[in-house]
Parts: structure tokens; sequence; C-alpha cells
């Protein structure tokens, strides 16, 4: 390990040079790399590491971004070194708006902050036991779910589906954040102000290039970006104002609801040294967070898993008879189906599992992980980490390794099955050997696998025991990849679906 290691001391200069990448200009090759998205970089990273190894560094902006593709060396920095690999970069001028200059869990640097934030949301929200007391929300979004599914096969052949799972997920996050059922029109608002922020981002990244002038030349690209934010608070603002009230007033304190994260968000300090609340902003900040998070993640997710349902009828096919097997309940002499897979049913389905797991090899929703970065100037594999440059690691590239994966592109999901059929011992945390890794790994790896997990096979076994999924006369599934905040379909999935009992 040593000799991939080597932290700096303030005594010692670091003479080895940085990872290799193409040739750089200045001015011209940071320009060209900031106006290109994550997925438009992806492709020409695995030319580049084909061409200088498994590590490599692009200037992109003013600084430098590492890329690692291979999963050992992830494995060495995120787990063996994760004290060192867990912090992030310094935010961007225009990430600074959004994220309340780094106090959020995803952007804040790996310290007391960082800390405090996170074991809020873990000890509060994820824990099992609270994970538990969401059940009969999770009821309710999959009977609407449902219900709006059945009215559309009604009315037409193809079913544009992905808008019915964003509705449905933003539903249940946000009665998770704000503890109440808010109205259709009010998920509407939160779900065109969220999504606006997290599509437009793009757009943004020329102004955090010489941020003086860009600020100047692109003033308009500066407002907008400013009028997105306020347009966030002023949908947000009320859902907090109104908890905040019904919280002072006793009204919050019902046993049989629990607390919504926004409580938790009112009651947090700060480890700073004022001890102080949060903030107005900081709040919306956080709560923002947990939505996009909890929210965009999963209904692709669930999209490309009933894409892949859709062109595989006999996935789909075992899938049902497996969920026939458990949930069937006999009744006297009588055999009787229910209609809704409950969440104790679940354990009981390892195909599901496994159907699940593939889809997140195969598809996962971000093909690299939040950028990270070291604590201090560190030796790695014989490189230069710089501090204040950015390391990246390559999801979707670790999950379709042919040395780890036999036919890595090919969606099947027997390969987490043992041969008696149940779930071969995986860990998808990789804390041992990483061979994917879609929630990240280490100390930064995504805090909501859990609950994610639970969302998506709790829909899924739902959407295909109440529903006959097929493709519309003519139609095709088309599994094309595009960049949006997460990686979605590029054509996305219409189906033909009609009910089976
Ligand atoms: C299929 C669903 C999901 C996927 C694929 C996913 C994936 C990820 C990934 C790849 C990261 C970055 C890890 C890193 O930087 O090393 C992350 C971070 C994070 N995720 Fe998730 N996530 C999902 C669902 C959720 C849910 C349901 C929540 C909470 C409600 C959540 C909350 C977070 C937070 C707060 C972070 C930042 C962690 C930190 O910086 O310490 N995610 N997630």
């Amino acid at each position: 390990l040593l000799s991939l290691l080597q932290p700096s001391t303030s005594s010692t200069k670091i003479n080895n040079p940085i990872p290799p990448g193409p040739p750089h200009i200045p001015i011209i090759t940071p320009i060209t790399w900031i106006t290109k998205s994550f997925s438009q970089i992806e492709p020409i990273l695995k030319t580049l590491h084909a061409k200088y190894g498994p590590i490599v560094t692009l200037r992109i902006g003013s600084r430098p971004a590492i890329f690692i593709a291979d999963r050992h060396l992830a494995h060495q920095a995120l787990i063996q070194n994760g004290s060192i690999f867990s912090d992030r970069p310094k935010s961007l001028p225009t990430n600074k708006i959004i994220s309340s200059d780094q106090h959020n869990i995803s952007s804040a640097y790996y310290g007391s902050t960082w800390r405090v934030l996170r074991r809020n949301l873990a000890a509060e929200m994820l824990h099992p036991s609270r994970i538990n007391s969401f059940s009969q929300t999770r009821k309710w979004v999959l009977e609407v779910l449902l219900n709006r599914l059945l009215s559309d096969s009604k009315s037409t052949d193809s079913v544009k589906v992905i808008n019915h799972l964003q509705y449905a997920m933003f539903s249940l996050l946000v009665f998770m954040c704000f503890g109440q059922r808010v109205n259709d029109e009010k998920i509407k608002d939160i779900e065109r102000v969220q999504r606006s922020l997290l599509l437009a981002f793009n757009r943004f990244n020329i102004l955090n290039f010489w941020p003086m002038i860009t600020k100047i030349l692109f003033r308009k690209r500066w407002e907008q970006l400013l009028k997105l934010r306020s347009d966030q608070e002023e949908v947000l603002f009320p859902l907090i104002r109104a908890r905040k009230e019904a919280k002072e007033s006793g009204l919050c304190n019902d046993n049989n609801n629990p607390p919504a994260y926004v409580d938790t968000l009112l009651d947090l300090k700060l480890p700073d040294e004022r001890h102080r609340n949060l903030d107005e902003g900081e709040i919306i900040t956080l709560c923002s967070e947990f939505l996009n998070a909890g929210t965009d993640t999963t209904s692709t997710a669930l999209q490309w898993i009933m894409a892949n349902l859709v062109k595989y009828q006999h996935v789909q096919q075992r899938m049902v008879e497996e969920i026939g097997r458990v949930i069937s309940a006999s009744e006297g002499d009588r055999k009787v189906m229910k209609e809704v897979v409950s969440e104790e049913d679940l354990e009981k389905l390892p195909y599901l599992k496994a159907v699940i797991l593939e889809a997140l090899r195969r598809h996962p929703p971000g093909h690299f992980v939040l950028p990270h970065a070291v604590t201090d100037d560190v030796v790695f594999n014989g490189y230069l980490v710089p501090k204040e440059g950015s390391v990246n690691f390559m999801v979707a590239e670790i999950g379709w390794n042919p040395e780890v994966w036999e036919d890595p592109m090919v969606f099947k999901p027997e390969r987490f099955l043992n041969e008696d059929g149940s779930v071969k011992a995986f860990d998808i945390t990789g804390s041992k050997e990483i061979k994917m890794m879609p929630f990240g790994a280490g100390r930064r790896i995504c805090p909501g696998y859990n609950l994610a997990m639970l969302h998506l096979e709790y829909f899924v076994a739902n959407l295909v025991w109440n529903f006959d999924w097929k493709l519309p006369k003519g139609g095709d599934i088309d599994l094309s990849e595009k960049q949006e905040f997460t990686i979605v379909m590029k054509n996305p999935l219409l189906a033909h679906i009609s009910p089976r009992i």
C-alpha cells in the first residue's frame, strides 16, 4: 500500500507527476472541457484510459480532474484510504448558489459539518425503524401510481411511464420531507422547480470559468440561475414555514406520524463556533438535496428496469410466477391471491432482487459518483493527486468490466443467483472488493441505498403483479442513453399495459 499512497507532509514537496492525459493548451483546453457534459466526456475517457492507463487527468476549467476507471484503484482510494479520498472539491460559483455555500451533505467538505448533516439524515430518516414508519405512505403512493396507470391504460395504447414514476417518487419524498400530503398542483410545482434546476445545470457551467468576466459576458444566464433559485424558494418556503408553525404549536407531536425531514432540520445545530441553527436558505438547500437525491435517481432506475421487463418478456414472466408463489394464501381449501405485494413479502423474492441488482449494474443512474477530492496532496499509484483537483470514479465502466462480468452488456439477472435460485451473497457497498458501485463506496457512499433498494423492489414487484407490460403496436425498446441529471433513456419508455387481475 505504501507504494500506492504516500501522503505529503508540510516539509516534503511531491515531485511525482500528476496522472497523464491529453496535451494541455492553456485557455483552449479548459474551455473545451468545461462546456462538455460528463456523458460527452465518458466515451473520450475510454480512449484515454486505453492510451494512458487506468488513471488519467483532464484540465477541466482551472483545475485538474482525475478519472479512475479501475475497480482495484477505486477500492484502494475509497475504502482503504477513505480518510484521504472522502473530501469534496471547492464548489464552483454556480454550485455555491444552490448548495448554500457547501452546507448540504453531498457538497460539504469532509469534516464536522458534513458529519452532523449526514448523521442527522442517516439516524432520523434512514434508520430501518424510521424507514418502516413510512410504510403507509408508500402504500398510499403505490395506490395513486396504480390508479394513474390504470386510467392511462384505458385511454392509450402507449403509456409514457416516466411521468407517472416521477410523480409517484415526488409524492413520496415530499411527504417524507414535509410531513404532509400536498395537493396535486403543489406536487407539480415542486417537481417543476426541482427539475428545472437539475436539468438546466450544464448550461450554467460556462459561468464557472473566469466568473468575474463570464458573469458580465453572460449576465442573462447568471440572472436565469438566480431566478431558478428564487422560484425554488417561493415554492418550498411556505411548506417549511407551515411545518415550523405546526411544530411550535405542538401539532406535529402526533405519535401516528413519523417526524418529517424538515422537523429534524429545524432542530439541528451546526457544529460551528456559534453552534447555531440552520438558516432558511440552508434548510431549502437540504430539502432540495433530499428531494433530488431520492426522486430522480430512483425514477430513472425504475424506468430502466421496466424497459428491460418489456423487452425481455421471459424475465417479466419469471417475476410474476415468483410473486404468485409467494403471495398466494390459503383460505380454507381455496387459494387466494393478494392484490398487493407487501413489504414483508419482498425478502422472499430472490429473482426480483436479482433483476434490480442487474439493472443497477447495467444501467446505473449515475455513470460517475459525485466528484471527490483528497484532503491533502498525495502520491497515489505513482502519481501526484493534488488537493485542489477533483477525483472521479467511473461507475458504469466498473460495472461493465468483462473480466468480472461475463457478457457485461447483456441483461442477465441470473448472474446474481445461486443454482438453487437464492440470491448470491453480494455486497453492494464494495467493502471487501468492488465489482460494481451504483451507490458509490466508502465514507461518501449513498446513505440512502437501503431506502432506494426498498423503493425499487416494492414498486417494481407491484407494477408487474398488477399489470402485464408489453410493447405498443409497432413500438420498440431503444436502450440509448442521454444525460440529464442522471443517465436516462434517450427515448422514454412507451408501454402497452393491461391489468392482470
Ligand atoms: C437508485 C437510487 C439511488 C442511487 C443510484 C444513488 C446513488 C448515489 C451516488 C452514486 C452517490 C455519490 C457517492 C459518492 O460521491 O461517492 C450518492 C450520494 C448521496 N445520496 Fe444517493 N442514490 C440513490 C438514492 C438516494 C436516496 C433515496 C437518498 C435519500 C433520500 C439519497 C441520498 C444521497 C445523499 C445525501 C448523498 C451524498 C452523500 C455524501 O456526500 O456523503 N440517495 N447517491
